[in-house]
């Protein structure tokens, strides 16, 4: 049906759905992937803004767009419950000089990848992007499915915290085999495990992408070593010793080695080590005033999302 396109499309292109007649104007390139290009545009019956994806490849857009109705239909069954129903908004082909690329339309999430959030933001947000994170990998294990290819680039994140999970490519039913991953937060890559989609494959992801975003130098250096004598005992190395992973090493030891009854458990667990440290903060002194105003704004924001995040 479909033959794939690399190249991109100008902004100002319509973008006419072949079967369901769907107006799209192209607003700008969001992003460009392995497996297909995405799109801001702008719908023209309702003028509200979408994400856009077009794939290079037929069978993999095709194998994205049956998890995303698969799971919009198990959301349908319990009564909207789990993956947000306005996810995805509608599939079709477009047909550009004679071929046909097949594209779907999703809500536009509008945030930061998680590493550029918390430059900005700083690293104790982690706790509650996390906890977001968590959530929703926990909703995706109820239903059946597993992610697969968890990794920093493939969570977007609101400017309070809230995340969304974007590239549905590499999800899989649990007990197949991941069909799409990426080295470094691959369970085999470490040698840690094997590649069945089972829910402990995304909370070994999870960890890495902490230990990736909080203490990237050692994880390279571990990472870039030769296949026969990277292993496991590894990243278990970096997580007892680097400094910054502190508040985290109780959880990302045992998500590593597979150590929580189920997702739901793995979220309690975070759960915890992220209120626990709001207890034990004590102001300092001798600090210059600008410093403490600052401060107090950060940890009022940090609050704030804190607050509605986990719902006192
Ligand atoms: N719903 C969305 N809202 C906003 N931006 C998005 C959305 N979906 C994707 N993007 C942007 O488009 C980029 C590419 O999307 P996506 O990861 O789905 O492509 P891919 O080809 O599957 O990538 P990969 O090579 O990681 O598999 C993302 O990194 C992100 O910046």
């Amino acid at each position: 049906m479909t033959t794939s396109s690399k190249s991109t499309l100008a902004q100002g292109t319509i973008v006419n759905g072949r079967w369901r007649g769907g107006r799209y104007m192209i607003q700008r390139l969001l992003g460009q992937g392995a497996n297909g290009v995405v799109y801001l545009v702008k719908q023209m019956d309702s003028a509200k803004l979408y994400a856009l994806k077009m794939g290079f490849d037929t069978v993999d857009i095709q194998s994205e767009i049956n998890v995303l109705k698969a799971l919009q239909r198990q959301s349908h069954r319990r009564g909207g419950a789990g993956r947000d129903l306005s996810y995805l908004v509608e599939v079709d082909d477009y047909s550009l000089q004679g071929r046909e690329i097949s594209f779907y339309v999703m809500r536009y999430v509008k945030g930061d990848p998680l590493r550029s959030f918390l430059a900005k933001r700083g690293k104790p947000w982690l706790g509650i992007a996390g906890l977001h994170l968590l959530r929703q990998l926990r909703q995706l294990h109820e239903a059946g499915w597993v992610f697969g290819d968890l990794k920093p680039e493939n969570v977007l994140v609101s400017p309070y915290g809230e995340v969304e999970l974007i590239d549905y490519g590499g999800v899989s039913g649990i007990g197949r085999s991941v069909k799409q991953f990426t080295e470094w937060y691959d369970r085999g890559f470490w040698g840690a495990g094997g590649r069945t989609a089972d829910p402990s494959y995304d909370w070994f992801s999870f960890a890495v992408v902490c230990v990736h975003l909080l203490a990237e130098e050692p994880l390279k250096r571990a990472a870039n070593q030769l296949p026969q004598t990277r292993s496991y005992n590894d990243l278990i190395a970096i997580i007892r010793s680097d400094p910054a992973l502190g508040p985290y090493r109780g959880w990302l030891e045992r998500a590593v080695s597979g150590q929580f009854h189920d997702t739901s458990d793995a979220c309690q667990c975070w759960r915890e080590l992220v209120i626990a440290p709001l207890g034990r903060r004590k102001p300092r002194s001798k600090t210059p005033r600008w410093m403490l105003g600052a401060f107090a704004l950060a940890l009022t924001l940090l609050g704030c999302a804190l607050y509605l995040t986990l719902g006192f």
